[in-house]
């Protein structure tokens, strides 16, 4: 079968419970969004093609559970990732202030060139807002990461955020990208059968 993409990249989304990384995909995926919470046990995934730069990048998403009792399952999934999101709410400053725990964790656990995007989510909560968008300017500056508010509900700067981290990754891995495109694309990413294959191994 052709191939549909050039490059398969895989991101993840960590953050508190309840911070919204579900809707976040969710409006990413399908355009939806979900009003109840309910929590994601453990890890799960949803798949989207964008291209950027020319080049069809298919991107496999984890979305991982906020809830402490997943991190031991969900740190699992840090060493192959090569973008992480890490997303507060703009309306809970202990979300916020958790940014931090959860950058050590992707410092422990990530791979060193792992890109990471600052996401506050639910900026359309103006008016419950407990965090300034100068504060996670700064934190994210602090840190060298790229900054966003976003919206799941208004779908605000969705698509923004996984673009500019497509740009990101393939900006961190150009130089393998270089050597493999676009003469030989099929030693880049998945094939479709190793991408069934993505499918099976992510069922926990
Ligand atoms: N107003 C508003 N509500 C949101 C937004 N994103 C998510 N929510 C709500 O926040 C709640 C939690 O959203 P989820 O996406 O389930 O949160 P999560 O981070 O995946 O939570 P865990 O799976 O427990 O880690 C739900 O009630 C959503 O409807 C947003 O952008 N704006």
């Amino acid at each position: 079968m052709a191939k549909q993409y050039d490059v398969l990249f895989r991101l993840l989304l960590l953050g508190d419970s309840g911070v919204g990384k579900t809707c976040l995909l969710c409006r990413l995926t399908d355009n939806e969004f979900l009003s109840p919470h309910i929590s994601t046990i453990g890890v799960d995934f949803k798949m989207k093609t964008i291209e950027v730069n020319g080049i069809k990048v298919r991107i496999q998403i984890w979305d991982t559970a906020g809830q402490e009792r997943y991190q031991t399952i969900t740190k699992q999934y840090y060493r192959r990732a090569q973008g992480i999101f890490l997303v507060y709410d703009i309306t809970s400053s202990l979300s916020f202030q958790h940014i931090m725990k959860w950058i050590s964790d992707v410092d422990e656990y990530a791979p060193h060139i792992v890109q990471k995007i600052l996401v506050g989510n639910k900026h359309d909560e103006e008016h419950r807002r407990q965090v300034t968008t100068e504060q996670g300017n700064k934190l994210a500056k602090s840190y060298g990461m790229d900054f966003l508010e976003t919206s799941a509900f208004t779908n605000y700067n969705i698509n923004k955020a996984f673009i500019r981290m497509t740009e990101l990754v393939l900006e961190a891995n150009k130089e393998e990208l270089d050597s493999a495109l676009p003469s030989n694309n099929d030693d880049l990413g998945a094939t479709e059968t190793e991408q069934e294959h993505e499918y099976s191994t992510c069922s926990c």
